[in-house]
């Protein structure tokens, strides 16, 4: 129901849009939306190409349902599943290495922001990723900052608060590769809304947003994708 209404609030397609399911919803979410303006991907993927290992969805199987996009590095897979930076980064390899696009997570805690330690953690999050990649694969990731102590709890980071950290992720990707770091697509996630999508997505360095409870409402997200436009 919710992808019925979120493709039928579309009217147009105001900017590039993307689903990101658990994987067992990723053949409605192929079904729903296929010949749409939306695109859609999974949520985590596993680092091995193939094996024997239980439970992990394969890059293969996303690919199966056409997923275009994959999330890796969300906070609460490095926290309540004890992902490394370095196994983000061979999530992020292997999405890559398959076509489709990984969504690189980082973010601090309250209490690393408190300690001062914003830049360093998310620039050790993401060194970790740019470390396996080729610099000439670098336009085809997109980076998400989601400040932890910001996901689900209503507290956003204000919008020079974040754009402060996109501007020193964006330096560190052209450190890598500085024509593609003016491209990749760098997103803010954690407690974005309709009242406050419009302040954040104007910092020139927020290009979009990884939205997570208000996604879950059609009316909020489309009011989000008005808000980018
Ligand atoms: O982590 C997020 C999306 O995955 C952000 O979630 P909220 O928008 O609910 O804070």
């Amino acid at each position: 129901a919710l992808l019925a209404e979120i493709k039928a609030g579309l009217a147009v397609a105001a900017c590039d849009i993307a689903i990101c399911a658990p994987a067992p919803y990723f053949a409605q979410c192929q079904a729903e939306l296929a010949g749409s303006a939306i695109a859609w991907g999974g949520q985590d993927v596993s680092a091995h190409a193939g094996g024997a290992y239980t439970g992990e969805v394969a890059v293969s199987m996303l690919q199966d349902f056409a997923c275009r996009y994959v999330i890796v590095g969300h906070s609460e897979r490095r926290a309540y599943h004890a992902e490394s930076d370095g196994l983000v980064a061979q999530k992020a390899l292997r999405a890559l290495l398959a076509g489709v696009t990984p969504i690189v997570c980082v973010g601090e805690t309250l209490v690393e922001r408190e300690a001062g330690q914003t830049d360093a953690v998310v620039g050790r999050q993401l060194a970790a990723v740019l470390d396996v990649l080729d610099a000439a694969d670098l336009a085809r990731i997109v980076v998400a900052y989601e400040p932890v102590w910001a996901i689900g709890t209503g507290k956003t980071a204000t919008p020079q608060m974040a754009q402060d950290v996109h501007l020193a992720l964006r330096a560190m990707l052209a450190g890598k590769n500085p024509t593609a770091a003016v491209e990749v697509k760098i997103l803010y996630g954690g407690s974005m809304k309709p009242d406050n999508a419009a302040e954040l997505l104007a910092m020139p360095d927020i290009d979009g947003g990884l939205i997570g409870g208000a996604a879950l409402k059609a009316v909020d997200f489309l009011a989000i994708v008005a808000a980018a436009r």
